[in-house]
């Protein structure tokens, strides 16, 4: 039996850039995710994060691959109220009050949850009688969230959940998203908040340039790749870039910060075979992690 709640195989959806030609916003993805997994995708602006979403939620479909949720076509799962979506973009009636506009969504579905619930598991109970245009940005975002959860869905997809909310509106949100991860359901969130990922994620999945680059779980992915940061100061003349599996280079001041994928390998030549001194191997935090495994087209083979 399948238990996956999503498989994607081989996953690409090419687009036409300005100029006409065509290239793979998703290029090659394969991806498994079991029932009650929290899952991070992170990746910079243009990773495919979205496009990737939007094929897990049948908005689009994929040029080559293959990808089924709860066993079936998305669209399928959807129309079942399996799947719940918070978008980058929704379109909200300003006019609406927040209690109206659910009772508008709650009327398209077959089973939905009791108003009052959902008002409650978006904080939004002091808020029911706001009209949507009154609403902060942080607000609406929790009435988008509040629409995801009407079909009480066993699958959340958020992308980029708390743009535009302040520090504290983001911690409430993610203290809502706790306790809807205590009820079992699968989560998977997009977001360019690194630290988001690190305090709610269990698994990391990091795209880049179309590709995972990184996926596993959480501290497992910051430890793998932040154990890769070798800094030392290299003697002149020295093209660092050359060293035995170096993937990216960086330098501040005299220092050179070398990203590998086998640091132990890159210390031991830079102390046998260089002039190197000063060296050090950092360990360093999911941000450092993020920008080396995304900043390198090789990183990919690498991993
Ligand atoms: N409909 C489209 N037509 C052409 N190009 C597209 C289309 N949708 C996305 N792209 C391009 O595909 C690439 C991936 O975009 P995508 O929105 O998936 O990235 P992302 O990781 O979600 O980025 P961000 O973090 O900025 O939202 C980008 O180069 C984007 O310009």
């Amino acid at each position: 039996m399948n238990t996956n709640v999503i498989r994607a195989d081989g996953l690409v959806k090419s687009f036409k850039d300005g100029s006409g030609r065509s290239f793979d916003a998703v290029a090659g993805i394969g991806l498994e995710v079991g029932p009650g997994e929290i899952i991070g995708l992170l990746g910079p602006n243009g990773a495919g994060k979205s496009t990737l979403i939007d094929m897990v939620l049948g908005l689009t479909r994929p040029t080559r691959g293959t990808i089924e949720v709860f066993g079936a076509e998305p669209l399928r799962s959807i129309k079942r109220g399996r799947i719940g979506a918070v978008l980058q973009t929704g379109g909200l009636l300003p006019d609406l009050t927040v209690a109206d506009t659910i009772r508008m969504i709650a009327a398209t579905h077959r089973d939905p949850l009791p108003l009052e619930t959902v008002l409650a598991q978006a904080d939004l109970t002091h808020l029911a009688r706001r009209r949507v245009g009154k609403c902060s940005g942080g607000e609406q975002q929790r009435i988008r969230f509040a629409l995801a959860v009407l079909s009480n869905p066993e699958l959340l997809i958020l992308d980029e959940p708390t743009t535009g909310m302040d520090a504290g509106a983001r911690h409430a949100f993610w203290d809502a998203m706790a306790d809807q991860a205590r009820e079992g359901r699968t989560i998977i969130f997009a977001t360019h908040y690194i630290e988001e990922a690190q305090n709610f994620a269990r698994r990391i999945v990091m795209v880049g340039r179309g590709r995972i680059v990184a996926d596993g779980p959480t501290e497992e992915v910051r430890e793998r790749a932040s154990a890769r940061t070798v800094t030392a100061v290299l003697p002149e003349g020295l093209d660092a870039a050359a060293l035995p599996g170096v993937i990216s280079v960086g330098t501040s001041g005299d220092r050179t910060t070398l990203t590998t994928a086998d640091s132990d390998a890159l210390a031991r030549h830079l102390l046998t075979e260089t002039a190197a001194t000063d060296l050090s191997i950092s360990t360093g935090s999911l941000e450092d992690a993020f920008l080396a495994l995304t900043s390198s087209e090789p990183a990919k083979e690498q991993l």
